[in-house]
């Protein structure tokens, strides 16, 4: 059966077509190979899905501070301002995810998003505590509140260990173990964890995509399940001002961040 726009769940939940999907993770956990694969799956059902990376630069700072002698970014820049470089671009780079979302209509089928800042803040922490929102984190959650909550959230739930060896094997980065435990217990701790769509990431590519693809073409359960996108007290005249107020600190934003060279840095990471 080939589903359109309207048979994918969140329609059915009443809040509209599906417009964006965020795969979620730590590191190795498999959403650049699975977003990658989600998009094409659905393109091939004649969905408009695109696939869009919102990275923070991470790796492009590992990549130019080994070229520079140190070890990774962290090393480079110091630990803080690498995560607030890190916040600066990744929050760039979802911007530029959602204008280009509203301009060409697309399904957004997203490599990360808001929560990876949350948890990479929580994660690289000087003495990570996964469940304690700190003060960086709280200083992105406020710059990061204008990008509205994705309609699928996806966690791909994967033992640190396995993500350790995939990221051993794909060979341009390294990260520790007790980060990728750190990270994994910050994604468990954050509070959107019970928004999230687990998928048991342990398996094969082929194993893992399907059932990202079988959780939106499966036809949602009969009885009414509450959907947490638009809060009801938030409907009518309220979310239309909720909505504009959404929309103009967008475009506030998009003026701030039109510097081309901050846009080609974007793109690049
Ligand atoms: C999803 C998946 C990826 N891989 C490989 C592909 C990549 O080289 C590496 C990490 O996957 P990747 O998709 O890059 O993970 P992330 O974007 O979350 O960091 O592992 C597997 O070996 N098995 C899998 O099931």
């Amino acid at each position: 059966m080939v589903p359109d726009l309207d048979s994918l769940p969140v329609s059915r939940s009443g809040g509209g077509r599906l417009r964006t999907v965020a795969l979620v993770g730590i590191d190795g956990s498999g959403k650049t190979t699975q977003a990658h694969q989600l998009a094409t799956a659905l393109a091939a059902r004649g969905l408009p899905a695109t696939y869009r990376r919102n990275a923070g630069g991470r790796r492009w700072f590992g990549r130019l501070a080994v070229a520079l002698g140190r070890m990774d970014g962290e090393h480079l820049l110091g630990r803080r301002a690498m995560l607030f470089v890190e916040s600066v671009l990744r929050w760039l780079a979802i911007l530029r995810t959602l204008l280009r979302r509203r301009i060409t209509g697309e399904i957004s089928i997203m490599d990360r998003y808001a929560v990876c800042q949350y948890a990479s803040i929580r994660a690289h922490a000087k003495t990570p505590r996964p469940g304690r929102l700190n003060r960086a984190e709280r200083r992105a959650r406020l710059a990061y509140r204008v990008f509205p909550k994705p309609d699928v959230t996806f966690l791909l739930a994967v033992d640190p260990a396995i993500a350790y060896d995939r990221i051993e094997r794909r060979g341009y980065d390294h990260e520790e173990m007790a980060y990728l435990r750190a990270a994994s217990a910050a994604y468990e701790a954050l509070p959107e964890r019970p928004d999230f769509v687990v998928i048991d990431a342990n398996g094969t590519p082929a194993e893992v995509g399907a059932a990202l693809i079988g959780y939106l073409t499966t036809p949602p359960p009969a009885v009414a399940v509450p959907t947490a996108r638009v809060p009801v007290g938030r409907r009518g005249p309220a979310a239309a001002l909720v909505s504009h107020g959404r929309m103009l600190l967008l475009a506030g934003a998009t003026l701030a961040a039109a510097s081309a060279l901050t846009y080609q840095l974007a793109e690049g990471f």
